[in-house]
């Protein structure tokens, strides 16, 4: 495919994030329900030298550094291109910001590197930004058939989490799995109860290092939200929700009550739901 081109990096989140072991070189062995939603950066790839420029809500945090995912995705890919990241989501958050951008750069130059987790554990997953099942430190993955539509607020206390911390904080490494056979999800309140059934083993230890997660995952409820869970290492927090209708309601309530959180409603990526 010729360049520029454009290419959204929608966030991932972890609809259940089980942690089921730890190797001897410390990594641990995961088993997660994966999605992506329609919020998300925005990668752009020119010709060029390589270069990063960055724009949106969440670039002058970021800062341009030589070891940007972009960048380093672009090196790992053997191509020196001039890179527009659009940075809307808030950074180290438990939504996959970096690996996301580090996937967009990899498909808008059509790369497919051998081993694509040396940039990150959920780089494979955001290859494809399609609902998975993704086990071992992340490489291992099983596509989810389609999926019914899913209504998300996304929270977040702008505080930043870093994943090697919260990995460290956890009392218990030694989790059961989701089960082998996953059910079919015929409709949103059987995928919604499964994911009630299920766990963030992440979520004690990082709610430890960092109070203000429960009170994101108390307002959610207090907001309506069917399910309220952090994803990844956090500290992003999402809540379902029965519609998008509601979805936004709650979106517009919660950034009323709380101006210095970073809140937003939105739906499966598209692609992903069957509906
Ligand atoms: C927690 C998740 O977000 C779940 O999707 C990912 O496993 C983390 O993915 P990521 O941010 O791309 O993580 P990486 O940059 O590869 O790893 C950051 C750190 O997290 C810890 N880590 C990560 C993945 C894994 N399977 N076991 C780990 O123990 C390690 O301390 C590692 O140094
Ligand atoms: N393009 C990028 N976007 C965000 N962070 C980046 C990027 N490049 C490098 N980083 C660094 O990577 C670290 C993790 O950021 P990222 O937003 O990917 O975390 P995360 O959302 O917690 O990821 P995950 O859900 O995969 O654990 C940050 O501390 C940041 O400095």
């Amino acid at each position: 495919m010729t360049l520029p081109r454009r290419e959204p990096a929608p966030a991932k989140l972890n609809l259940t994030l089980h942690v089921t072991g730890q190797r001897a070189d410390g990594y641990h062995l995961l088993d997660s329900l994966v999605v992506f939603v329609e919020t998300g950066d925005v990668v752009t790839v020119e010709e060029g030298p390589l270069s990063l420029e960055l724009s949106g809500p969440f670039a002058a945090e970021l800062g341009i550094a030589p070891d940007n995912l972009c960048l380093r995705a672009a090196r790992l890919a053997g191509r020196n291109v001039k890179i527009t990241l659009e940075k809307n989501l808030p950074v180290a958050s438990g939504i996959g910001g970096g690996s996301a951008d580090a996937a967009a750069v990899l498909r808008a130059l059509c790369a497919t590197p051998r081993e694509p987790e040396t940039l990150g554990a959920d780089v494979p997953v955001c290859m494809a930004s399609r609902p998975a099942r993704m086990q071992g430190l992340g490489e291992i993955l099983t596509p989810l058939p389609a999926l019914p539509p899913l209504h998300f607020v996304l929270l977040n206390p702008l505080l930043g989490l870093s994943t090697p911390a919260v990995f460290k904080a956890m009392s218990c490494r030694d989790n059961p799995p989701m089960p082998e056979q996953l059910p079919a999800f015929d409709d949103t309140a059987a995928l919604i109860d499964f994911v009630a059934a299920c766990r963030n083993d992440l979520q004690p230890a990082a709610i430890r290092l960092m109070p203000e997660i429960a009170d994101c995952l108390a307002t959610l409820e207090a907001a309506g939200a069917r399910l309220a869970r952090m994803s990844g290492s956090g500290a992003t927090c999402f809540g379902l929700f029965e519609t998008a209708a509601a979805a936004q309601a709650a979106r517009a309530t919660i950034a009323a009550a709380h101006p210095g959180w970073w809140v937003a409603a939105s739906g499966l990526a598209p692609g992903a739901a069957s509906l």
